[in-house]
């Protein structure tokens, strides 16, 4: 079998570089180990059947394991030349350049325009938030749905109008990168396609690494494609792992290991 030892082809800077890294939630390993690199400015899709720990890596680039009792994690992500997980490293700051959305839309019970200028002006944002706003929402493919009515709640948007206002809450925190863990997962189709487009606009200046289940989605958009599986440990049970990590049309149409190709073709999972 491929290790996954990997850095799938010399796309561009590695925007994380993943060593060693293992994550446990008490004492039971739910990740082993995993090296990999993150190029910049791709869209990197995470697959594979429930639990296998899509969303645990997820989570590690922006230290949101850090939120959950019990999590460790081992092993170094580097991030902009340094350790994410080194101690004089401030987890809210990573979270800041490392944006993330989630499964379900989550605006905050405010109004739309303030979903988008609450982030920066906590943080002492020095500019113009009125511009910000509406860079921001012209960004995320929304403005012109929502430019006459910026004070309306953004609870009382669509599901889609709602992830996309999501989408451009982070990137109003001028992040780097933008982690999605199942973005389109309660959106209808057209909403879905919306998301999906506005993520092929996004890479342009941003990393997405997304998680989802739908692989025909993976297939559509992401430039390269991780594919995780489950093992059963000494003890009976079932840890994640990262079996192969591809270039997607390459994952999809002759995958290098066996694992991913009955995953794909439907044989599993
Ligand atoms: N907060 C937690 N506490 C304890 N165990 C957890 C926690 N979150 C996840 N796990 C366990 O870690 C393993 C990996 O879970 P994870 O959610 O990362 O998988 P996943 O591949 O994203 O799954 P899904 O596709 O179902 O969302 C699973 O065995 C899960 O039960």
């Amino acid at each position: 079998m491929r290790s996954n030892n990997l850095a799938p082809n010399k796309l561009d800077t590695a925007t994380f570089e993943v060593r060693g890294v293992k994550v446990y939630y008490g004492d039971f390993m739910a990740l082993q180990e995993v090296n990999i690199e993150i190029p910049q400015r791709q869209i990197i899709a995470f697959i594979g059947p429930s639990g296998c720990g899509k969303s645990t890596l997820l989570r590690c680039f922006n230290r949101m394991n850090d939120l959950i009792p019990g999590a460790k994690v081992e092993g170094e992500i580097n991030y902009k030349g340094r350790n994410i997980y080194d101690s004089k490293i401030n987890p809210v700051k990573v979270r800041r350049q490392v944006g993330m959305v989630f499964q379900r839309p989550n605006p905050f019970p405010k109004t739309i325009y303030e979903n988008i200028a609450f982030g920066p002006r906590t943080n002492g944002y020095k500019g113009n938030i009125d511009e910000l706003v509406e860079e921001s929402l012209r960004r995320a493919a929304l403005w012109d749905e929502v430019k006459n009515k910026l004070k309306a709640k953004g609870t009382d948007l669509s599901g889609g109008q709602q992830q996309r206002l999501c989408i451009a809450r982070a990137i109003a925190m001028k992040p780097d990168v933008i982690l999605m863990d199942e973005p389109c997962s309660a959106l209808d189709p057209i909403s879905t396609k919306q998301v999906e487009e506005l993520c092929l606009e996004l890479k342009e200046q941003y990393t997405i690494v997304m998680v989802t289940h739908n692989m025909q989605q993976a297939s559509r958009v992401s430039d390269l494609t991780a594919f995780f599986n489950t093992e059963t440990d000494s003890s009976g049970k079932r840890r994640g792992k990262l079996v192969e990590f591809s270039p997607t049309e390459q994952i999809f149409d002759s995958p290098s290991t066996r694992e991913a190709q009955e995953y794909i073709s439907g044989r599993f999972g």
